[in-house]
This record gives structure tokens, C-alpha cells and sequence, in this order.
């Protein structure tokens, strides 16, 4: 067995308290085997985390991690336009070598603002897996379908793509590639293709990730054209299980909320998407009253425009209390779970928690900073004014990926350099 040891830190427990510990992890079976002062004397390797807080690794539940390319490529309009006028036609022009990467130059990002897992729906999985890989991060990924755009071979192609992938890459990455299978939306796949895929994929035993709700425009024609609500119309498809996620949830009535916590299903936050495309405001505080997982995900770069969890936290607590007319909801301690432990757990992860037995997969922040002082309250320097820069050390499955803000497995300025390149050739084509 070779072991690694955080030392000197301070650990951010499950319950949210902190304590002077050292943490122990076992780097064969990437799993924490004991937290406690003093265990540097047993490690093979040590990580030096004084006047740090070791915390969860954050996970992101809701990315398109190659869209970095397209970081500044496309602001200031609202989701439809943006989609069709801009993004849809600059995606139709990407390579293979685009995806992956964009993909390596998203993961980067990823890596040095201390998240150690996300969930990912794009084209070209099998580059992104590959990028995933190389990084050493553990991810949740699968085959975006759209078929409104497409003749019925070429959606049922689109749907069997995402059912293969996901059944492919499954356990792939020793294990830190899990996969789901991923219809867009309610509004972009007919209901044909779900009626008929979203079977297979109970079949397979993979979950459905999709985004609903998002925006206003998206719950009018469902009501239009079905009668029921977004969440009633995907349940009466089979697609709100406990092991099924949905990205976004802004526009859901009280009904919808009921059958979100009754089923399970988690729903995942996107809040500086949400603000930047005026989608709306997600009633976080009423999911979470009702039993819902609520995670935490940016959404790609493209709607961000960055990658960091920590800023994700911040604008969720504040959103959440803008959103609820209430500066007690969505509070530090909540915002710190969704960021961790209730984003593994909407996409079916074992990750989030500091303990004996969970998968090693941390962050370690340096605290040693003037927005980082004094010191009164940890959680609250996570949910309100860390930021990505302050990730000392970031560590996945018990290896090391980054130490000492260098990324190990990665070559950061190798791939800046292919992602200007491909970025300026992108839009050349594009245009
Ligand atoms: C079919 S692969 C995923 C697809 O989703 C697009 N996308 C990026 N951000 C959003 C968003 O906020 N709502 C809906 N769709 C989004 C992305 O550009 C890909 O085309
Ligand atoms: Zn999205």
C-alpha cells in the first residue's frame, strides 16, 4: 500500500466543523483511511496543507467542459438566441482536436479552482473521456441529443449514440468515469425518442441527466402542447428516478417541487448561467425545504464565463436569498453541502465528505490571505470569499493533481497555446 498524507491543515468534516487534523489516504484504493493529528510519520507522501483548510473536493454537477473554447465568444443574450445565432452554429464547426482541447483547457480550470468531480454532457465523449483521463479527474459524461434539428435516422442515430457511450464508457479511467444517458432537453428531443430511449437506458442501468426548466420559453410549449408541466410530462417518461439528475430547475411550480422530492431526483443549480442568460431564479430555498437534493454546476464557460465552483457557491447564496426575499435562505452551511456533498450525491457520486472510507478527492485552501482574514467562521470563507485562485493543492482518487497551484497531469501552457489556436481557427470557420 503506498499512503499520502495532508498535513498540518485544518479538515472540514461532514458536519461542517473544523478541526486540526492530518488526513491519511490510502493511493491504491483512493480512499481516506483515517483522519487524525500526527499521521505523517506513517506516509509514503506527504502534501503540506498548514494554514489551510482541506476541504471536500468540489463537484460540479453541470458542465460542457469544452465549451471553454467558446469563453467570450457569445455574451449578453438570452438562452435562445445565444444557442441558435451563436453557439449551435460555432459548435457545428468543431473538430475532434477542438473538443479535446477545449475539454484539457476546461479541466485545467477545474483542477486549480479545487473541483474533483463534474458531470458533463457535449459531442465527441470519447475525446473528452480521453482529456478526463490524462487529467486524473473522476467525471459523470454522456452524449448530448438533439433531434428537433434532425430527420428520424438521424435522431435515432443521435439517441443510440448516447445509449452506446454511456454503455461503453462506464467504469472507464479505472473506475472515475461513470456515465448517464443525456437527452438536451424536454423541448429539444421529441417525445418519441424518449418514449422509446429512455427505456434502453433503464436497461442499462444508467441514469438521465437533462436540462429543464430552464427558462420560461421552455414550460410553455410542454403546457401548449401536453397539458402538464415540464417535471410531470418527463415523469410520465420515466425520466424523474432517484438516479436521474436535471440541470437548471429554475421555472418549477409547487407541484413540480413535490414530485421532484418524492421521486428523488436531484436538481442541479446553475446560478451565474441563470443570472447572465436572465433565465430566471431557482427557488433553491423551497427545493431544499422539500426535500430535494439541490447540487451546484457552471454550466460551460460560454454562459459563465469561468469554471470555478467557488464562485458558483457565492452567487447561489446570494441569488437564493434575492430569490426567496429572505437574507437568511440558502445560508453559508447549505451553500458548502451543495457545493460538495449534495453535488456528488445528485449525480449518484460517492464523493463531498471528509471521512474514513470516502473517496480521497479533496481540495486545500490556502487561508494565508488578507479576503481570508480573520478567521472567524471557515464555512463562511468558503460559501462567501475564498476563490479559485487561493486552491493550493487539489487531489482526486488519492492522487496528487495539482501541488502547490502545478498541475501534475496536465501541461498548462502547452495547452493555453493549442486552445488560442484552435479558438482563433474555430472562429474563422465559424464566421
Ligand atoms: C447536445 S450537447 C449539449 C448542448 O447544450 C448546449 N448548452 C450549453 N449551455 C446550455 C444551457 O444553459 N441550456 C441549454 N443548452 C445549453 C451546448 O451548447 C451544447 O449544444
Ligand atoms: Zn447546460
Amino acid at each position: 500500500m503506498t499512503t499520502l498524507s495532508i498535513i498540518d491543515g485544518r479538515v472540514l468534516r461532514p458536519d461542517l466543523t473544523v478541526t486540526a487534523a492530518d488526513v491519511l489516504i490510502d493511493q491504491e484504493s483512493g480512499t481516506i483511511l483515517e483522519i487524525a493529528p500526527d499521521l505523517a510519520g506513517e506516509a509514503d507522501e506527504t502534501l503540506d496543507a498548514a494554514d489551510s483548510l482541506v476541504t471536500p473536493g468540489f463537484v460540479n454537477g453541470h458542465c460542457h467542459v469544452a465549451m471553454a473554447l467558446l469563453r467570450g465568444y457569445a455574451d449578453d443574450k438570452p438562452l435562445d438566441a445565444w444557442l441558435q445565432e451563436d453557439i449551435w452554429p460555432a459548435e457545428a464547426e468543431l473538430t475532434g482536436d477542438d473538443i479535446r482541447v477545449g475539454a484539457e483547457l476546461g479541466l485545467l480550470e477545474l483542477i486549480k479552482s479545487g473541483t474533483t468531480a463534474f458531470a458533463d454532457m457535449y459531442f465527441d465523449v470519447p475525446e473528452i473521456a480521453a482529456a478526463v483521463e490524462q487529467s486524473g479527474l473522476r467525471a459523470r459524461l454522456g452524449h448530448g441529443v438533439v433531434t428537433v434539428v434532425k430527420d428520424d435516422e438521424g435522431a435515432r442515430e443521435d439517441a443510440r449514440t448516447s445509449l452506446e457511450i454511456a454503455r461503453e464508457y462506464a467504469g472507464a479511467a479505472d473506475g472515475r468515469i461513470s456515465t448517464a444517458f443525456m437527452p438536451h432537453s424536454l423541448t429539444t428531443v421529441g417525445s418519441e425518442y424518449l418514449e422509446e430511449f429512455v427505456p434502453e437506458a433503464r436497461d442499462a442501468g444508467v441514469p438521465i441527466h437533462y436540462h429543464a426548466n430552464e427558462t420560461a420559453d421552455e414550460v410553455a410549449p410542454i403546457v401548449d402542447e401536453h397539458g402538464v408541466r415540464p417535471l410531470e410530462y418527463a415523469a410520465d417518461r420515466g425520466m424523474l428516478e432517484p438516479e436521474d439528475f436535471v440541470a437548471h430547475g429554475v421555472h418549477v411550480d409547487e407541484t413540480e417541487i413535490d414530485l421532484l422530492a418524492e421521486a428523488g431526483t436531484g436538481v442541479i443549480h446553475c446560478p451565474a448561467s441563470n443570472m447572465k442568460l436572465a433565465s430566471g431564479m431557482a427557488p433553491v430555498e423551497r427545493l431544499r425545504e422539500a426535500g430535494v437534493t439541490v447540487g451546484l454546476g457552471t454550466d460551460g464557460a460560454a454562459s459563465n464565463n469561468d469554471l470555478s465552483m467557488l464562485d458558483e457557491a457565492r452567487d447561489a447564496a446570494m441569488l437564493g436569498k434575492l430569490a426567496a426575499d429572505d437574507a437568511s435562505a440558502v445560508p453559508a452551511e447549505a451553500v458548502v453541502d451543495m457545493l460538495t456533498r449534495d453535488s456528488a450525491a445528485a449525480i449518484g457520486l460517492e464523493s463531498g465528505r471528509l471521512e474514513a472510507g470516502a473517496p480521497a478527492d479533496l481540495a486545500v485552501i490556502d487561508l494565508e490571505k488578507p479576503h481570508l482574514t480573520p478567521r472567524h467562521d471557515l464555512v463562511s470563507h468558503l460559501a462567501y470569499a475564498a476563490a479559485a485562485a487561493d486552491v493550493r493543492h487539489t487531489v482526486c482518487d488519492g492522487r496528487v493533481l495539482m501541488r502547490d497551484r502545478d498541475v501534475l497531469t496536465l501541461d498548462e501552457a502547452a495547452v493555453r497555446e493549442r486552445a488560442l489556436e484552435a479558438a482563433d481557427s474555430l472562429v474563422a470557420r465559424a464566421e
